[in-house]
């Protein structure tokens, strides 16, 4: 029972005891009187015969008198005990303390004060007032305050008791009342305070317009009602919050207004109190309407009268509240927070705290999960992919402004889904823009596939290739086995192994987008939104709005995505928009705080719009979940380790460790692979971990070195090195981190291509020393147990000189015996800072090779044939050229650029390309890795050189892999 039904209710009880006794009392008095006049003439004419009973009679009276006092002080003592009225009923809202007043109670305005009435007169004069109650908003009533037949002073008088109406509102209700004020003749002037509370209306320039406003949002509650709920006080608590009760106050009615206003105004009172909104007019003394309009249009208007508004009259009427008092009152209104009004997650997931409910829906036909309420329901707010009875549900998108709570809608809807659907059963990619890493506690999730934090856009456009990709896959699966869609593959019994759904959640999608003149993106989001449903492949996107920047062929991929779901956005977006019709705008328009969201599943189509509040997602909670779902994991399925997700880090340089390819080829092989091993591994897709190379023939001898990682989901940037001509790599650009980087891993590598019998290497390093990249590639070398010559500027000279002979020694064999020969490294860092190698000048004032730099020429050219290659690192194209000439350079069949001079570039490749790799900032780095006989280049990210310890550690963990192999 509320507070104010309760309080009305005593008061009538007292009310009714004070009546009662009063007449009882009085009718055994007269029942007495005529008891004792029948005595009396008995008495009279038994003469003298009775003294005794007329003194019996008389005792008896003397008793009831007293008994009857007594009740009356007991009942006067009970009345001044009665309590006084809580803060917002009393009477004079002066006499409050609204400092200490708790303005986080709400007290729903269903009865409020509206005066004063004199309860009691005690027989020792003093008088008891007491609040006089009437209903607000469990009535459909608009209110008059005032006559037209005022003076000034008692219009004045009116206005005053608006003011205090408005302050009692206030304070009843501060987080839930909402008000507009239309002062047309005043110019405001009468609701001077208005700024000072916490919720009003913009009332626009042109009133029509405000007033429109009002009867679209009336219009819009109406349709948010059922069968059970059909008035906004029945609403759920937290939406009803939202949506607040709006008093439209009136000052001098109808002065300034006209015909329209009247009648909008009319039709405001009479269809507003349902959904919460109430029109008080203070009437204008002497007005003249517009003509058909009058008073009488407002027909439920009940009148606040002239009893109300005689202030000063002792036990009647309202007591003004001053001006302090007002704004202590709107003060304390505005410095509470809104009131916490979240819907939480476990009112759409009650089984939240139940493991055992788990992962029990199945995906074949659709998967969905609720993610809000409306008004009516606390859990009716739904996204779904898939199929349903007669309609389909392929892709989705959501628009939504920054702070309006799209991440928490992403987390909501995913965490939904996976206590509802096994990781078997449903996966996600999930892919942040360029800036976020709202996905990254996904890491953990069992259902994630991929995730990608500060994603480019190149591999943003790679992921929609990899889901292309995936679908084709599907598709070539479902043939295989006559099936036609991932349903009908799923009630075939997944004969060609586990299938699940599929959704990519990515935010942000316009990275999709940019830099890419060629409308690649455009074609692979339209290609996949178009197919890959019956693939069981869904794309869920979002953004600021739901067009964006450089995106093509918009209609046609709209024409896919039945799902839209906007939040909060700017007026004009929400103008501007075609994704939701006239119905669906007007909806948005309300999205006026976060978590509010409009939901539609077919294509904005009006019939299908659904608008309420999305379920807040704790951080604690999401947590606790992720939590849990690993423990589900663990316990459903204890044999089946999880798979990791793909990691995707725009910001971050790649790590050797984290190379699937890698982990899977050591992994997968409990001893040193054979050719044929080593084959099988190459030609598997890289999806499936393998290195998806086609040409990988044993006879050459192939094998493969990894430098970074390409920006693709599964794509690693490897380097087959084989035994052909000018099969050589050179490595040059400025950044030593990452030059000295791929070098070292690289000779840590040769470790993992061959046994320590099968390679011989030699290693100059021309590094400065003391400078941080000096020794690094011994260190490398040396953590993976792999036997290094280690070459001064002095060795170096006479150890190309053998290393000549050793050619010709090897030319002379027989091919078979050829394949026999260990593989020779040369690595030489630095390569520009050796003495032995500068140019000479020659007989003609010319540069020419030293005697060494020669026979380094020699090599290049006819090593790698014959199992010799040069790793070759160098910082500028001027330094190599000092120690080479420029027509070696064609003997580098693998070259790999880092950021150069424009000149640099041209010369080196014919192109700016390797003097625009950190246009946009010096982290990232990038590298083009350039495959001089294919005419490949690519770029990607390089395995770059922190510190020694962070090397050592991965060469110590690579050795430890590969001491199995050894075994
Ligand atoms: N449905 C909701 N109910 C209550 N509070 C919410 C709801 N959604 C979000 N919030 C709160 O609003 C704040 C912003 O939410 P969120 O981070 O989801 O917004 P966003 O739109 O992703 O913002 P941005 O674009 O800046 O990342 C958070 O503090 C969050 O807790």
């Amino acid at each position: 029972m509320s507070v104010s039904t309760k309080y009305r209710d005593q008061l009538s009880e007292l009310k009714e005891h004070q009546k009662l006794t009063k007449q009882a009392r009085d009718e055994h008095a007269k029942k007495a009187a005529s008891a004792i006049k029948q005595l009396q003439r008995s008495a009279q004419q038994a003469a003298q015969d009775l003294p005794p009973a007329v003194a019996a009679v008389s005792q008896t009276l003397d008793e009831l008198e007293q008994h009857f006092t007594e009740q009356a002080q007991a009942a006067e003592q009970a009345l001044r005990q009665a309590p006084s009225a809580p803060d917002v009923f009393s009477v004079d809202l002066n006499r409050i303390d609204w400092q200490r007043h708790d303005f986080r109670q709400e007290l729903l305005a269903t009865a409020i004060t509206s005066g004063r009435e004199q309860l009691y007169q005690f027989n020792d004069g003093e008088q008891r007032e007491v609040p006089r109650l009437s209903q607000l908003l469990s009535v459909n009533r608009s209110y008059v305050i005032g006559s037209h037949d005022d003076s000034q002073a008692q219009a004045a008088a009116a206005l005053g008791a608006m003011h205090e109406r408005v302050c009692r509102l206030t304070a009843m209700m501060p987080h839930s009342a909402k008000f507009t004020f239309i002062d047309k003749q005043g110019l405001g002037a009468n609701f001077i305070y208005q700024s000072s509370l916490p919720r009003t209306r913009h009332v626009s320039a042109d009133l029509q317009k405000t007033l429109e406003e009002i009867m679209a949002d009336i219009e819009r509650i109406n349709r948010s009602f059922t069968m059970q709920v059909q008035s906004l006080l029945q609403f759920d608590e937290s939406i009803r919050r939202d949506e607040g009760f709006e008093f439209i106050m009136v000052a001098n009615f109808p002065e300034g207004l006209e015909r329209r206003n009247i009648e909008a105004l009319a039709r405001i009172a009479e269809n507003g109190p349902r959904c919460g909104k109430y029109v008080f007019l203070q009437l204008a003394p002497g007005a003249s309407y517009p003509s058909g309009v009058s008073l009488k249009n407002f027909k439920n208007a009940v009148r606040i009268g002239s009893d109300v508004l005689d202030a000063t009259a002792p036990g009647r009427g309202y007591v003004p509240v001053t001006p302090p008092v007002m704004q202590a009152i709107f003060d304390g209104a505005k410095a509470v927070e809104k009131q916490a009004s979240d819907l939480s997650f476990d009112q759409g997931t009650q089984f939240s705290n139940d493991l055992s409910q788990w992962w029990q829906d199945d995906p074949t036909r659709k998967v969905s999960t609720p993610v809000g309420g409306s008004g009516a329901k606390k859990n009716d707010l739904q996204i779904w992919f898939g199929e349903g009875q007669d309609s389909v549900c392929a892709h989705g998108m959501l628009g939504a402004t920054t702070g309006a709570g799209k991440s928490n809608l992403y987390h909501t809807f995913i965490l939904g889904l996976a206590c509802r659907y096994s990781p078997q059963d449903l996966q996600f990619y999930l892919v942040d823009g360029k800036q976020g890493v709202e996905f990254d506690a996904y890491r953990q999730l069992p259902h994630a596939r991929v995730v990608s934090l500060y994603t480019s856009p190149q591999l943003a456009r790679s992921v929609l290739q990899e889901l292309v990709d995936t679908m084709e896959r599907r598709n070539t699966l479902f043939t295989e086995h006559g099936v036609a869609s991932f349903a009908e593959y799923r009630k075939a019994g997944e004969p060609g192994g586990k299938m699940a759904r599929l959704i990519a959640v990515v935010d942000e999608y316009q990275t999709f987008f940019e830099d890419d003149r060629d409308g690649e993106g455009s074609e692979l989001m339209l290609k996949l939104v178009s197919q890959s449903r019956s693939a069981g492949i869904h794309l869920f996107v979002g953004s600021q709005r739901f067009n964006v920047a450089g995106m093509q062929k918009q209609q046609a991929i709209f024409g896919n995505m039945h799902l839209r779901v906007g939040m909060k956005m700017t007026a004009a977006d929400i103008t501007a928009l075609n994704e939701f019709q006239s119905g669906g705008k007007t909806l948005l328009r309300a999205c006026k705080e976060v978590g509010q969201a409009v939901i539609n599943d077919s294509l904005g189509d009006d019939s299908s719009n659904l608008s309420g509040r999305i379920f807040r997602m704790q951080d604690e909670t999401r947590k606790t979940l992720l939590a849990q779902l690993q423990q589900k994991w663990q316990q459903t399925y204890p044999e089946t380790t999880l798979e990791a997700p793909v990691i995707l880090n725009g910001s971050e340089q790649p790590k050797l460790l984290e190379n699937p390819q890698l982990l899977h080829a050591l992994k997968s092989h409990n001893q040193r692979p054979d050719a044929a091993a080593w084959q099988a591994f190459a030609q598997l897709p890289e999806h499936l971990g393998g290195l998806g190379a086609t040409e990988w023939y044993p006879v050459e001898r192939p094998r493969a070195f990894w430098l970074g990682k390409k920006p693709t989901i599964y794509g690693q940037q490897a380097l087959i090195m084989r035994c052909r001509t000018a099969e050589n790599v050179l490595f040059i650009g400025d950044n030593a981190e990452a030059r000295v980087g791929m070098l070292a891993l690289m000779t840590a590598q040769l470790a993992v291509a061959h046994a320590a019998a099968q390679v011989q290497v030699f290693h100059f390093d021309g590094a400065i020393e003391g400078s941080p990249w000096h020794g690094v590639v011994h260190a490398a070398a040396q953590g993976v147990g792999l036997p290094l010559h280690e070459l001064s500027d002095e060795q170096l000279a006479s150890t190309l000189t053998e290393l000549v002979t050793e050619l010709e020694r090897r030319r002379g064999l027989s091919a078979a015996e050829r394949a026999e020969q260990p593989l020779i490294y040369v690595v030489l860092n630095d390569i520009q800072r050796c003495e032995a190698l500068q140019m000479q000048e020659g007989r003609f004032g010319d540069q020419q090779p030293s005697a060494a730099g020669q026979q380094l020429q020699l090599l290049l050219q006819k090593g790698a044939e014959l199992g010799l290659h040069l790793l070759v690192a160098a910082d500028t194209l001027r330094g190599l050229l000092g120690v080479l000439e420029k027509s070696a350079l064609n003997h580098f069949r693998h070259k790999v650029a880092l950021q150069m001079t424009d000149d640099d570039s041209f010369k080196l490749l014919n192109g700016r390309q390797a003097a625009k790799l950190q246009a946009a900032g010096p982290k990232p780095i990038y590298a083009l890795y350039v495959e001089e006989m294919q005419n490949r280049q690519e770029q990607f990210k390089p395995y770059a050189f922190h510190d020694l310890a962070d090397l050592q550690a991965t060469c110590a963990s690579l050795r430890d892999a590969l001491t199995r192999w050894e075994r």
